[in-house]
């Protein structure tokens, strides 16, 4: 399974998430607890292997300042968690991960539509747009067909019940920040606890 590691703020985290695998780090340059400045993610950006993703998360940023972050930073793929319109998310030439928040069946019918390679279902905003900890009902996406869309499960995902979401909803990809933190830092051993369940579960 594919799984990233969301809310990176320093080189340990970064590098205890490669070492056991993690296909990508997000780096939050939203309103957030886990805000980090283009300066700090390029410095832990530049010791990554090329093949892990990049991802910048935003939340209904100007075009402006997303481009001048990814200039500055090295990532490479956008995320937008925010109200972002079809029509924004398609202006970029980096892949895009559209943010949704799942409360019920209907909520599904926008993810299909919108122009974007990725799209990550996540529970609906509590403080923040994300990052909260808090999962929604896994059933309500079990065999939907989304089409070609590559789907990122997250919200409230830890090392108790990653493996249940992973088979009940068979993503392309696991997304977690809160449940491998305690105290609201990453936690080392947390992150390779979650890497290994998300590298051995069987779908
Ligand atoms: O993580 C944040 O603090 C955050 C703030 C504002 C917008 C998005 C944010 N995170 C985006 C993510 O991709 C999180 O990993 C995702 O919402 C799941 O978080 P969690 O439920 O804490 O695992």
């Amino acid at each position: 399974m594919n799984v990233k590691i969301c809310g990176i703020t320093t080189n340990d985290a970064a590098a205890c998430a490669v070492q056991y695998g993690a296909n990508a780090l997000g780096f939050v340059f939203a309103n957030s607890k886990r805000k980090i400045n283009a300066e700090k993610a390029k410095e832990i950006i530049d010791t990554l292997p090329k093949d892990v993703m990049k991802v910048g998360v935003f939340v209904n940023e100007t075009k402006e300042n997303i481009e001048k972050i990814v200039k500055l930073s090295g990532i490479n793929i956008i995320q937008l968690h925010g109200d972002e319109t079809q029509e924004f998310a398609s202006s970029f030439s980096l892949p895009i991960i559209k943010a949704f928040s799942i409360s019920s069946q209907e909520d599904l019918q926008q993810v299909i539509a919108f122009p974007c390679e990725y799209a990550l279902l996540d529970s609906p905003r509590g403080k923040y747009h994300g990052g909260n900890g808090i999962a929604f009902n896994w059933s309500i996406i079990k065999n939907y067909d989304f089409g070609q869309k590559k789907i990122v499960l997250a919200g409230g995902l830890n090392e108790s019940n990653l493996a249940e979401a992973i088979q009940t909803t068979n993503p392309f990809m696991v997304d977690v920040s809160s449940g491998v933190e305690t105290d609201g830092k990453k936690d080392l051993v947390k992150i390779k606890n979650f890497l290994q369940i998300g590298k051995t579960v069987h779908i």
